[in-house]
């Protein structure tokens, strides 16, 4: 007898699921980060009515086409709670049309504290359950037990900070463990320990900045790289062989402004859009298309 899956529960892996989505869409995460000046732009204002109206502008107008959309909570919090039923709606619809959902809130905390926000992101029901959600390792990767065990069990995934696309995050990162690895190293190898055996993709992802040039870095971690920095902070999709070498057929693109400041209409939002996934979807190709282990 076969057995279904109990309600909200993902059948396939967070990894699994993300693989498909950026084969059949494009490599693209196209952030949703309410800016006041992009509000402005836009001719909304800078409350929640002009909050709302730019949300759901963006996922009405890319969220049947773009692989994954990531909405960057600060912007939304900033409003309170009705800037969070704004973030809410954002992951209901957003998913209900098909993209991934991956909430950037960076949490990091001590593991009793990450238990709650695992169960804030991470458990089916939860009101801002998501796709995926960014973590913060740098109170020990250990620290983020909680948020790998939901993950897991719900079928949702994780990025960890490893290499980030601020030029301040190299004096934390790029500092030296005991063993003469980086910070960020050391975590980039927990990740892969996560990964293991995964197939066709673990579920623990690593966010590596686009704007490092050569990462130096062994990102073999056998899960995706979400790669934020392309557009507004300078680097382009033509960039990314040349930062993630043999592992860019795993990299996810993710470009917020750059792809935002094309609003408010739905077309010029679709366009830029598919031009990064088109140049992503090159930069993967040129350089020798997708990772396999
Ligand atoms: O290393 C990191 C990690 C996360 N981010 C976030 O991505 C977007 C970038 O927005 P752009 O407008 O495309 O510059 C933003 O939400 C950051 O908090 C990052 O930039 N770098």
């Amino acid at each position: 007898m076969s057995q279904s899956a109990p309600p909200h529960q993902q059948t396939q892996s967070f990894g699994a699921r993300l693989r498909r989505a950026m084969d059949t869409r494009g490599p693209l995460c196209v952030g949703i980060d309410p800016h006041a000046s992009l509000l402005t732009d836009w001719g909304l204002n800078d409350d929640v009515a002009g909050l709302e109206r730019f949300t759901l502008t963006v996922v009405e107008a890319l969220a049947d086409r773009v692989a994954v959309l990531k909405p960057q909570s600060a912007f939304f919090e900033r409003f309170g709670s009705r800037g969070i039923a704004v973030l809410e709606r954002a992951v209901e619809d957003g998913r209900a049309a098909g993209a991934l959902v991956l909430m950037d809130a960076k949490r990091g905390d001590i593991g009793s504290t990450m238990g709650a926000y695992a169960a804030t992101y991470l458990t089916p029901g939860s009101p801002l359950f998501s796709d995926a959600v960014t973590l913060s390792p740098y109170l020990g990767f250990g620290s983020l037990r909680p948020a790998l065990d939901a993950a897991r069990d719900g079928g949702s995934g994780v990025f960890v900070l490893a290499l980030t696309s601020n030029p301040e995050g190299a004096e934390v990162q790029r500092s030296t463990a005991d063993d003469g690895r980086s910070l960020a190293q050391v975590m980039l190898d927990h990740m892969r320990e996560e990964n293991a055996g995964a197939q066709p993709l673990g579920s623990v992802g690593a966010v590596v900045g686009a704007t490092l040039g050569e990462s130096g870095a062994d990102l073999d971690i056998n899960g995706p790289l979400l790669a934020p920095g392309i557009g507004a902070q300078g680097a382009a999709p033509e960039d990314l062989p040349r930062v993630f070498g043999r592992q860019t057929g795993n990299v996810l693109p993710s470009v917020s402004r750059g792809v935002l400041r094309h609003g408010p209409g739905a077309a010029g939002l679709r366009e830029a859009a598919a031009r990064f996934a088109e140049a992503s979807r090159a930069a993967v190709a040129g350089a020798g298309g997708t990772a396999t282990r």
